[in-house]
């Protein structure tokens, strides 16, 4: 079955909104774990640890952290082997993520063969994630996938979906700590929502919705750090772009920055500004990092809900500043911090 017609369905607003709650409770751990009582923190292997975590409960129902973080070692060689010189040979990072996606797709195939049963015996619920949600769905032919095609749509699901997630994740943070005004805006609303629920009380699609500004300002983050630089399409046509005359069958590339960054769009394009987002917003097709038209990702409302949780937890709790004020940009394939972005933690309960 094509990951198109499967995910939609999975990765509908509707279907998402039930996740919120889970969303919040796995994003509360993991700061009860991790950044709570640390006077700095790496927030890169931070973000990823979380999204992956998100990812892990959500697609497979995996959620012993001891469990996850064994499968997170194999999950970071195969990221860093996927855009690397195709040599098969000991010692290089292609034959080190081939390696890692064995061991993955074999902890995947026992995941499954487990599902399976339970689903059988009535222990295991169709909707709990889309592991469940792909083992009973059938295709126009009455087709179910088999446990290959499965394994290989979950890889490619964790990888595809927390990687991009946690960079955006972090470039907000980082933009949060050297714009003290967009953080006071984001914070406003945010301890907003935070003081409005009860104790113990999880977020849900009412406070989503309140979280306005703070997506304006993801957006604009994305704006100017677009996960995924463009994507590769294949000309279906001749067509003339700018002059030029691209053949039909010719592959092209489109790119984020080329209307991320154009003036013409996006008034001073360098200025951060989330209220270019307020209104209609941008022109149609001029913000994309999500992509655009038929192949748009799927993951997009996913993507929003998790890093609006993120958002939550982190700046109901602190302040933070950079250690390295002047630390770089490197695209690695996706936009991150050289060092990882370093920050301390200044806890507002403090
Ligand atoms: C901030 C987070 C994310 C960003 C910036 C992002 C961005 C993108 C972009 C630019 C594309 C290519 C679209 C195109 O070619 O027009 C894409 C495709 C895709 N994304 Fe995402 N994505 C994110 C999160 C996710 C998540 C969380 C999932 C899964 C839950 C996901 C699943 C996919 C899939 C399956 C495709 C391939 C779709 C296809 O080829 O038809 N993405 N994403």
């Amino acid at each position: 079955m094509k990951m198109r017609k499967l995910l939609p369905q999975f990765l509908k607003p509707e279907a998402l909104q039930r996740y919120i709650g889970i969303m919040d409770t796995i994003a509360q751990r993991h700061f009860a774990s991790d950044w709570e009582n640390k006077e700095q923190v790496n927030v890169f292997s931070l973000a990823k640890k979380y999204t992956f975590w998100v990812a892990c409960r959500l697609f497979v129902s995996i959620e012993d952290p001891h469990h996850i973080a064994k499968f997170a070692d194999p999950f970071n060689v195969l990221a860093s082997g996927i855009f690397s010189v195709p040599i098969d040979l000991p010692g290089t990072p292609f034959h080190r993520a081939i390696k890692a996606s064995k061991f993955i797709r074999k902890e995947l195939f026992s995941i499954i063969k487990k599902r399976k049963v339970e689903l059988a015996e009535g222990k295991a619920s169709t909707s709990q994630d889309i592991l469940s949600h792909m083992l009973t769905t059938c295709d126009e032919n009455g087709k179910y996938m088999n446990e290959m095609d499965i394994a290989d749509k979950i890889l490619g699901l964790l990888i595809g979906g927390h990687d991009t997630a946690s960079s955006a994740c972090t470039s907000i943070v980082k933009c949060l700590a050297e714009l003290p005004h967009i953080y006071d805006g984001v914070y406003q609303e945010q301890i907003d929502i935070a003081k409005s629920k009860g104790e113990g009380e999880l977020l849900n699609w009412k406070d989503i919705q309140k979280m306005k500004y703070s997506w304006n300002v993801a957006c604009e983050v994305m704006r100017l750090f677009p996960p995924l630089r463009g994507a590769f399409r294949e000309a279906i046509d001749d067509f003339i772009f700018n002059g030029f005359s691209v053949p039909k069958g010719w592959k092209v590339y489109w790119c984020a920055n080329s209307t991320h960054k154009s003036g013409e769009y996006f008034p001073e394009p360098e200025k951060f500004d989330p209220s270019r987002f307020e209104g209609d917003g941008p022109a149609p097709y001029t913000f994309v990092p999500f992509g655009g038209g038929p192949r748009m990702c799927p993951g997009k409302e996913y993507a929003r809900l998790e890093i609006l949780v993120f958002m939550h937890n982190l700046i109901k709790r602190f302040r933070f500043h950079k250690i390295f004020p002047d630390e770089k940009i490197i695209v690695d394939p996706m936009p991150m911090p050289a060092k990882g972005l370093p920050v301390y933690l200044h806890p507002h309960n403090a």
